[in-house]
């Protein structure tokens, strides 16, 4: 990450005039000095989020590993541990058939799943390993047996995002059957990480299951099989639904006091002395919408609400947030609840943002702002919008800089979103960064945000 004096605030019309920075630094107009207070406010901030998030807290989309069972699958699934077949046969207690044909037909897959019994996966530690990264507020996780899939050779499974059954469905698992196969890596993305799990590779050992559980909304896939059979079975991982209360932080370890103190300070500055402001911060996962609750948040965004609320339950920057009644119409149900229990002030919400940014040849700036509501339907009345020329320069992909105009409506706020922490690429959620040096960037997407406002009078 480039500090702030990497990135001067200059802007094409000054630069055009021949006016230097410092003169830049000491112009005496209002605007413009707070935009640079803004951005010194605001650079680094999304390290400092990072940093100051619980250690050891959750923080993955994706988790794997093994357990060992000498019962559940081989003897319901009749499927012989490391056996090599081409037919599968005897895969059931009470069945006895055999698989002489691919693709199997979904009726013989119901069949055989009905010859299964619910795997005791869930009651040891792999599910507390699940819960504590993938669901760290859910008090216990269920596991929901889907379906299981028998991929021959040339099969494959293009990169897809599973469907999400229900509020509380917020992962898949699956199980691999320890089933002689080359090829079908199983690869898991989230935004720009990419995870791969070859268990072709992986040395079959009878009775040892690899495991993979990620979050609904990470695409996934499966390389084509070039020899033998690759066999899983998937299951659905559910929350329970639970009338929640503002969770607290679910890692004993805090983060790094020093990124927490600096935050603070920063936030409060930002919240306080410049009054009337939105902090966006973009979530890492996403969710349907009513699934957009504080006691349903995935991964690192349940170890960020910690964050966050705890910082909003420090004075002075509780003191500097805004509580009014008429914040109400902006918020979530659960922002909604909290404020009504004096609990906290950041809503989780859907919000429309809007980058504007010029290009240039290996990244594009983007200013960042947000719309809650509708977005659709707001963003077709914005219009054009104008890019203010200070706007202009914008030399660095994933530096957000604050807008100090409101155009066609939208409104201003500091965007963050953690995915510039983690090293990744503008790529996620539809963005696409462009490669042309020079010309104007736009984008529009919808994000799930958490949400701390100002004073909005
Ligand atoms: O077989 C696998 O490992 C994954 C299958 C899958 O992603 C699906 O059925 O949705
Ligand atoms: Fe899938």
């Amino acid at each position: 990450m480039h500090s702030h004096s990497d990135f001067p605030a200059l802007c094409e019309e000054c630069e055009n005039d021949g006016i230097s920075d410092s003169t830049l630094v000491y112009d005496n107009s209002a605007k413009r000095r707070r935009k640079q207070q803004h951005d010194s406010l605001a650079d680094g901030m999304e390290q400092l989020l990072w940093k100051a998030m619980p250690k050891d807290g959750p923080s993955d989309f994706c988790c794997a590993g093994r357990f060992r069972t000498t019962t559940s699958f081989s003897v319901h699934l009749g499927v012989p541990s490391g056996a090599k077949y081409d037919h599968l046969t005897n895969y059931g207690k009470h069945h006895s058939t055999s698989i002489d044909e691919l693709p199997v037909q979904p009726e013989l897959i119901q069949e055989i799943l009905s010859g299964c019994k619910q795997s005791p996966f869930g009651r040891g530690t792999e599910a507390v390993a699940i819960k504590a990264q993938l669901a760290p507020f859910a008090p216990y996780i269920t596991a929901e047996r889907h379906k299981m899939v028998i991929y021959g050779p040339g099969s494959f499974f293009k990169a897809h995002v599973d469907t999400q059954r229900g509020q509380g469905h917020f992962a898949s698992l699956t199980i691999h059957l320890p089933q002689p196969h080359k090829g079908g890596c199983f690869k898991v993305r989230h935004r720009s990480e990419e995870l791969a799990f070859d268990f072709a590779q992986a040395k079959l050992q009878p009775h040892i299951y690899n495991w993979v559980a990620f979050c609904t909304d990470c695409k996934h896939e499966v390389e084509p099989i070039t020899e033998g059979y690759r066999i899983t079975i998937l299951y659905n991982l559910h929350m329970p639904h639970f009338d929640a209360s503002i969770p607290t932080s679910p890692s004993g370890m805090p983060g790094d006091a020093e990124a927490r103190a600096e935050l603070m300070q920063r936030l409060t500055a930002l919240f306080g002395v410049h009054g009337k402001k939105t902090l966006v911060v973009v979530l890492a996962h996403q969710y349907a919408p009513k699934s957009l609750q504080v006691d349903k948040l995935k991964g690192e965004d349940a170890g960020l609400y910690c964050l966050l609320h705890e910082l909003d339950h420090e004075e002075p920057l509780r003191a500097t947030l805004m509580r009014k009644e008429s914040d109400l119409r902006f918020m979530s149900a659960a922002g909604r609840r909290a404020l009504a229990a004096k609990q906290a002030v950041i809503s989780l919400m859907n919000v429309a943002i809007r980058e504007l940014g010029e290009g240039t040849s290996d990244s594009g700036e983007f200013t960042r702002m947000m719309h809650p509501g509708n977005w659709p339907k707001r963003y077709s009345a914005c219009g054009v919008e104008l890019l203010p020329e200070h706007m202009r320069r914008t030399p660095h992909t994933l530096a957000w800089r604050y807008m100090d105009f409101h155009p066609g409506g939208m409104e201003q706020a500091l965007v963050l979103r953690s995915d510039h922490v983690a090293g990744g690429q503008l790529v996620a959620q539809g963005i696409t960064p462009s490669a042309n040096e020079g010309c104007i960037i736009e984008n529009s997407y919808l994000a799930a945000a958490m949400v701390l406002r100002g004073d909005l009078c």
